[in-house]
């Protein structure tokens, strides 16, 4: 597997081997050891989710101010842009975000450390997201940044006004934020 920095240095892109023939293709979707050797990480997750949204469908920006989230995140039918942000106080890039195009086609997987905000904006018809976390699911401590604050300027390719949740039309700008 390749495993490359994004602009945020400790945001990863992976992209697995991938074994295809006349059947159709295998690769490995998560190998410890091979992501410990190749990103010198030692993960452990607790937790794996999937949720399928249509197209212009955006989640996010999320992230728990307790208990953070460590993500390793896929899209195994569709495509996504995936936007990592990283809200962590004194990080040099604080305030910065990464985008990336994940899909079945190109199985490119992210690594987004505990700390940082996270969300997607589905492309295709439809999508379904997987996702390996590093803890669980606080929703008391969940919180939300706005998909569209000006001060991290994130270049979301909407082709049209996104679908949200009431919880997401609600979200606080960064500056206004609980980090
Ligand atoms: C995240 C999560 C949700 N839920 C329940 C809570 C709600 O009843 C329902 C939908 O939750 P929500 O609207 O918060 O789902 P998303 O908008 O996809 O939230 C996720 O969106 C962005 C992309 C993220 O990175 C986070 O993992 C997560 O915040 O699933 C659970 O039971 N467990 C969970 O881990």
């Amino acid at each position: 597997m390749n495993v490359t920095p994004t602009r945020i240095p400790d945001v990863l892109l992976i992209e697995p081997r991938v074994f295809g023939d006349a059947r159709g293709f295998f690769f490995e979707s998560f190998n410890h050891r091979a992501f410990q050797g190749a990103a010198g990480l030692d993960i452990s997750f607790v937790q794996d989710n999937h949720s399928r949204s249509a197209q212009g469908v955006l989640r996010g920006l999320h992230y728990q101010v307790q208990h953070p989230q460590g993500k390793l995140v896929r899209v195994v039918r569709g495509t996504v842009f995936d936007v990592a942000v990283d809200i962590r106080r004194g990080s040099p890039t604080f305030g910065q975000w990464t985008g990336t195009e994940l899909s079945e086609d190109n199985h490119r997987q992210l690594w987004i450390p505990p700390g940082l905000a996270h969300g997607f904006l589905v492309l295709s018809e439809s999508a379904d997201f997987l996702y390996k976390t590093t803890d669980y699911y606080a929703p008391q401590h969940e919180r939300a940044i706005a998909w569209n604050d000006p001060d991290i300027g994130i270049a979301w390719p909407l082709s049209a006004p996104p679908v949200l949740s009431s919880k997401d039309q609600q979200a606080k700008r960064l500056r206004d934020a609980e980090i």
